[in-house]
Parts: C-alpha cells; structure tokens; sequence
C-alpha cells in the first residue's frame, strides 16, 4: 500500500515481492513529520530556547527531569495559543523538590533549568544561588530572618537552590531553622513568582520533612526523583567529562574503573557512594597520576598525553 505523504524513488527492489521488484517511498522533506519529543521540542522552541535544551539532552540519563522540561516548555506553547485564542492562560508554580543520593545530577538540572527557564522567559536572570542550612540559619533572635530575606533577595529572578533542605527541620519547634522555614514560606507567598525555590535531599528525608511541614507540599508541587546512576551510566558520564576536557581511557583503563565502579556500587559498607562526583573525583586522580608517569617521557604523543591507562587508576581511598 502506498503511504500517504511518500513520493517513489528510483530505488526498486525487494526479495518478498514475486516479481522481486518494489518501489521503495520516501517521504518528502515538506511533509516530514517530527519523530520524538526532543525533535518536537526543537521544532516549536525558539532557538535560544532549543540551545538551552541542548545542555539538559548532554546530560546522560535522567529522563524524569528531561520530560518535565519537554511539559514546561509544551504548557508555554499552549499558553501562547490559548492567548490567540482569548482563552484563559493555565498558570502553574515551579517551586520543586529534588530528591536523590549525593552526585545523582540535582545541582547540574537546577543549573541548566535556571538558563532554560530564562530563555522560556519564566525567570529574568536563570543564575542560580545554592544554599545549605548554614547560609539561611542565624545565631540569634531576628538573624535567622535577615539572613534568609537577604539569600532570597540574591535569588530573585533566578532559582534558589537549598541542599539538604531537610535539615532546616533538625532541631524542632525551638530551632533557628524552624524560623528559616517560616521565613521562606513568607517570601513564596511575597515573591513566589520572582524564583524558582528548589528544594534538595536525600528522599527518605525529603519526603519526612514535606510530612512535617504541613504548608510546604501544595507550594512545592513539582516533586523530581534522581535515581543512582547504573555502572553503564557512569561509565558514559565517564566518557563525556574526559571528552570535555580531551583526555580519553584506554580500553584496558576503562575496564578497570567499570569493575572498581560496580565494586563500590555493590559493597554494602560503601553508605556515602556519590555517583557521578565519585567518578569525576577518580578521573581527577588518574589524570595527575599520568602526569607524573609522563614525567618520565621525553618525547610525548598526542596519544600519549590524551590517554589513561590502567596505571594511572590506583585508589587511594577505600
Ligand atoms: N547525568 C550527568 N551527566 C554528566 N555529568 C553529570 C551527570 N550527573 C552529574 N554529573 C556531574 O557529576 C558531578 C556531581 O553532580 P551534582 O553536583 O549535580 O550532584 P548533586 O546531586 O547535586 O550532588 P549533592 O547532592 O552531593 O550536592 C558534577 O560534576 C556534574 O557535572
């Protein structure tokens, strides 16, 4: 049957026809349809936009975090034509949790989501302020407050990243950072449309502290899992920090860091394993590894210097 929108080509044959011929169609380029969600994305996103999706699609994995982006970004077309249309503009809040272990990717989203929701004209800057209890709790009565007013200040029109936000709720009732908590839900309330306030943990924490926290779930609608990354995942996060800084492994150096990855992921003692930033910490240690081996070469490669060897990957730490 011959597919709508296909034009014949010249090409013609096919085994399972008797007569052994077949026109073969191809689709002319005017009627090209787009084939995936990114394709898509592309095609209706401003190219400013577009660019900014392009960091997000480098990242290896994390296709929770992808596909809200895609949602974002198909709300805002909609919003655009429902205003052609005289309709009622859908208007949603962006505040966010992000849970996962340490090094599963949450800093890096919230950075790129920062430039993307610029682009998408959601925030006016997209720099991004990060934060830990430390920065938004005071010493004294009144600190607390001061302090955290003036972080959101610095947020404002970018996202405000809190880490381990689950540990505002440590000490209780009587707590400084009860008064942290009170004081951001304040400024949601005041600027909620000025930031994006990202809240960062591990999940088991995260998902108490929202329970304890009665008015902090329906202002943090958008909830984000970032699972650990697979041995296979790491090992291309490998392959992509060497290929930005032009260094590469060897075949042999690549097995060795797979096998000594999947040891740590499996070793049940290893509690604090981090992900993507242990493996950006090993290719660091290897890559000053080979430079004092090479100190012993006179004449280098361009081979030579790009590449790490099995030698250059001795672990140091447990
Ligand atoms: N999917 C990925 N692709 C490429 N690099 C990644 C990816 N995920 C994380 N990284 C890199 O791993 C390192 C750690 O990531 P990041 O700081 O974003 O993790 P995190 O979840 O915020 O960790 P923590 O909770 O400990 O702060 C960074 O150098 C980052 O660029």
């Amino acid at each position: 049957m011959k597919p709508t929108g296909y034009q014949p080509s010249t090409e013609t044959y096919d085994e399972k026809v008797p007569h052994r011929i077949q026109v073969v169609f191809h689709r002319p380029e005017r009627v090209k349809q787009p084939e995936t969600l990114v394709d898509r994305v592309r095609t209706t996103a401003p190219g400013n936009v577009a660019a900014a999706f392009d960091d997000l699609e480098r990242l290896i994995g994390l296709t929770e975090a992808k596909k809200l982006m895609y949602e974002i970004h198909a709300l805002l077309r909609m919003n655009k034509e429902r205003e052609k249309h005289q309709l009622k503009l859908e208007k949603q809040v962006f505040h966010m949790v992000f849970k996962g272990n340490p090094g599963t990717g949450k800093t890096t989203v919230a950075r790129i989501f920062g430039r993307i929701f610029r682009e998408m004209g959601i925030l006016s800057k997209g720099h991004l302020i990060e934060v830990e209890r430390a920065d938004l709790v005071g010493e004294f009565i009144g600190h607390t407050a001061q302090k955290t007013r003036e972080l959101v200040k610095k947020a404002l029109g970018g996202i405000l990243f809190i880490d381990e936000a689950y540990s505002l709720a440590r000490g209780g009732e009587k707590d400084f950072g009860k008064e942290a908590i009170d004081c951001l839900t304040k400024a949601l309330e005041d600027h909620g449309n000025d930031f994006v306030c990202i809240l960062a943990g591990y999940t088991d924490e995260m998902d108490s502290f929202l329970e304890l926290n009665p008015g902090m779930p329906s202002r943090f609608p958008i909830h984000l899992k970032f699972a650990d990354y697979t041995v296979d995942e790491l090992m291309k996060i490998a392959d992509s920090m060497l290929e930005a800084k032009e260094y590469k492994l060897s075949p042999g150096a690549k097995e060795k860091l797979k096998q000594h990855v999947k040891a740590k992921q499996n070793d049940i003692f290893e509690t604090n394993f981090s992900n993507a930033r242990y493996v950006r910490n090993a290719l660091e240690q290897a890559i000053r590894k080979q430079a004092i081996r090479l100190l012993a070469v006179q004449e280098l490669t361009r081979e030579d210097i790009m590449t790490l060897v099995p030698e250059d990957f001795v672990w140091t730490t447990s």
